[in-house]
């Protein structure tokens, strides 16, 4: 992005809040950065950006428009730019779950070029994990923006099928909160082995960064690095045959069928709007 480029933040919550964090850590200039929401005070006074309350003076003169409300919201907000769209037109990055593209070229107008993203919040520390998908109407030069804008953060990847980023959503859009929600129930389970709470938490937090760290950096699959742990006749089997018994798997794949579905079930209740 150049460097007298503005992106204009619709909405300034969790995940703005995280996108513009590590923006900012990126070397971005925070004049660079607008922000619009119904709430302007807590945005402002955690990052140096320019915060609006009106979301029609905040997008004059962006190049990017982040759609960052909830997607309950994404209609009105959409619909009310319309009316008052920017000329030139901005390129309008949408990260709403499940809200199609049909649905946001029909409130923000047709020829609008638009791109879906599936950012997460690991973006905070440019560790973040970002889908894409672009709408007819965007060039290539709006394409390499986006893609840049998302990588200074994290890896990006382009789907192929808009339908697959509902699938994203499950994984790693919502991602964060399944490692997060791990961490909790491993630090209380040592806790309950007698830790020492810090000690506990401490120990979790470096044994997921570790097995992250060496997960990304090996050749080898998770199954792979997975049975060097797991000695045969040793502590971990026991612990991952307790895991298998209880039927991981199949809660995990029943925990992500539900939030793709409830992607699906928002798409399907505001795009008609
Ligand atoms: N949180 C996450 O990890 C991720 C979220 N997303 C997507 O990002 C979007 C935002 O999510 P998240 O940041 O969690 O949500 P938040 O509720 O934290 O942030 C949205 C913000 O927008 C404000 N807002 C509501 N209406 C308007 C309006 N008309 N104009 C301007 N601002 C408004 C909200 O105020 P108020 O609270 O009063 O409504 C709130 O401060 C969603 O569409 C979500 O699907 C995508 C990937 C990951
Ligand atoms: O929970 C949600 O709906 C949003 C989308 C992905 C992560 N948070």
């Amino acid at each position: 992005m150049k460097n007298d480029s503005i992106i204009t933040f619709i909405g300034g919550g969790n995940m703005a809040s995280s996108l513009i964090g590590g923006l900012l850590d990126t070397g971005m200039a925070s004049k660079q950065i607008r922000v619009a929401d119904v709430h302007s005070q807590p945005l402002a006074t955690r990052f140096p950006v320019q915060c609006y309350t009106d979301n029609l003076a905040a997008i004059t003169d962006a190049n990017i428009v982040v759609l960052a409300v909830k997607p309950q919201v994404i209609p009105e907000v959409a619909k009310s730019i319309a009316i008052a769209m920017p000329s030139p037109l901005p390129l309008f990055i949408s990260i709403a779950a499940g809200i199609r593209l049909i649905d946001l070229s029909r409130w923000l107008g047709d020829q609008v070029p638009i791109v879906r993203v599936m950012p997460n919040t690991p973006a905070l520390v440019r560790s973040g994990a970002s889908a894409l998908f672009a709408g007819q109407y965007v060039s290539s030069k709006q394409r390499e923006l986006a893609e840049n804008i998302l990588r200074a953060v994290g890896l990006t990847l382009w789907l192929e099928d808009e339908t697959q980023m509902d699938a994203v959503t499950a994984l790693s859009g919502s991602g964060p909160a399944y490692f997060f929600l791990i961490m909790e129930v491993l630090e209380r389970a040592g806790v309950k082995l007698g830790l020492p709470q810090e000690c506990a938490r401490l120990l979790t937090l470096q044994t997921a960064v570790g097995a992250a760290k060496m997960a990304l950096e090996s050749q080898e699959d998770a199954a792979t690095l997975r049975a060097r742990v797991t000695s045969k006749g040793g502590t971990t089997e026991q612990a991952i045959n307790c895991l298998q018994a209880g039927g991981l798997q199949s809660l995990f794949d029943q925990a992500l069928a539900a939030a793709q579905q409830r992607a699906i079930n928002l798409a399907n209740q505001f795009g008609e709007q």
